[in-house]
């Protein structure tokens, strides 16, 4: 039996929280594994009994080697999950504990979360990016499942952006923020993929403040995307025709980042006196958007509102995004501003942008989404 050591007691958990052990001595090294002890918990529906953990279906090549495993504390939890740190082969890790339902009741609920965990795992060990989230390792025994990915200390975008309390960010940190989310959304969908639930939450961020792009739970290869995902991502961030159920593409995602965009514009979460559902009704039939704020340069308002336009046709790819982004750092860079964007000039800022982005060059990335699995971007 491999060493699988684990303590929780004193942890005030919280969503989303890194509190941590090891957050201020930086990646754990193999003497810090003394942090790590035994004790009964939720993990104990994880223990193996001197078997190793089934390597079934989606976990498969990648099972985790429990004898390489050091389990730490629980660090934060999500709807059906608990977050530990770990120590995996000599690197700090991230343990995502899913453990399903077994009562008979919760029968939908044990298919969807099995699915998410196979999603998850086939995606993500697909994806080599710089911001997108390291897949570790995966393992299946069935109603517990594990996720192992690297530890990314700084917690996620959400947390940051909430530290601010409501100001919103510098424009030069805006776009840095936003360029790394770009690329990694355009590595992402050059390689036929669909997030489906992209928001601060789920951008998390590491020592070096680089942003990586993690919960790969409900994403799905566009060529086979349903429609009717039985888990949709969060409303508010939600694109209209994915709200409606109706035909959609990757360009739910780009809908998605205008929204973050203009979260840390605002400094606020976007339609925060409305629930979930209320936001989706008003952006579903009134055609609502978040009031973009009077100071916020024009340049960057058109990209937004490209971003979050009705009509997904009229959203850029993300390359284009990263070419805006690239030309408003290069921008900001000379004179602290955005006025030297070009093409920007013209009174109607929208559609000088729209201009320069259709003048970036043919779109390379076709609507099928088959000829886009060439990794192009690593
Ligand atoms: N690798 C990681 N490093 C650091 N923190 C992480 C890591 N993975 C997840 N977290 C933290 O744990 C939280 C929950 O993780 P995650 O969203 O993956 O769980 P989930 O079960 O998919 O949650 P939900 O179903 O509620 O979306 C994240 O918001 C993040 O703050």
């Amino acid at each position: 039996m491999g060493r699988f050591f684990h303590k929780e007691s004193h942890l005030h958990e919280k969503k989303g929280s890194n509190s941590s052990p090891l957050r201020n001595s930086g990646s754990p090294r193999v003497s810090d594994k003394s942090k790590f002890r035994k004790e009964a918990s939720w993990t104990k529906y994880f223990d193996y009994a001197g078997e190793r953990v089934n390597s079934a279906d989606a976990a498969g090549e990648h099972t985790v080697d429990l004898s390489q495993l050091f389990l730490g504390l629980r660090f934060a939890h999500g709807a059906h999950s608990r977050l530990y740190h770990g120590i995996y082969k000599e690197e700090a890790v991230a343990v995502k504990i899913i453990r399903v339902p077994d009562d008979a009741d919760n029968g939908d609920l044990a298919v969807r979360l099995e699915k998410q965990f196979n999603r998850e795992v086939t995606l993500l060990s697909r994806l080599y990016h710089r911001n997108i989230i390291k897949f570790v390792a995966a393992c299946r025994k069935p109603p517990v499942y594990c996720v192992i990915t690297e530890y990314l200390s700084e917690g996620s975008l959400r947390a940051y952006l909430h530290k601010l309390d409501h100001k919103s960010l510098p424009l030069q940190k805006i776009i840095a923020i936003a360029l790394e989310v770009a690329h990694g959304m355009e590595y992402i969908h050059s390689q036929g993929v669909i997030h489906r639930d992209l928001k601060p939450e789920n951008i998390l961020i590491n020592e070096e403040f680089h942003l990586k792009i993690a919960d790969f739970g409900i994403a799905c290869e566009e060529a086979h995307c349903d429609l009717l995902v039985d888990d949709p991502g969060t409303y508010r961030w939600m694109a209209p025709e994915m709200i409606k159920r109706k035909p959609y593409g990757r360009k739910v995602d780009v809908y998605s980042f205008g929204l973050i965009l203009w979260e840390m514009v605002a400094g606020t979460i976007p339609y925060e006196d409305m629930n979930p559902i209320q936001a989706a009704f008003a952006v579903v039939n009134k055609n609502l958007r978040p009031v973009v704020p009077g100071d916020c340069p024009p340049a960057m308002r058109a990209l937004i509102e490209q971003c979050w336009s009705l009509h997904a046709e009229k959203r850029p790819e993300f390359w284009q995004i990263v070419k805006v982004l690239e030309q408003f750092e290069s921008s900001f860079n000379q004179d602290g501003t955005l006025n030297s964007v070009p093409n920007l000039t013209c009174q109607d800022h929208k559609k000088g942008l729209l201009h320069r982005i259709q003048k970036l060059g043919p779109v390379h990335l076709q609507s099928n989404a088959s000829s886009m699995l060439k990794p192009k971007f690593t």
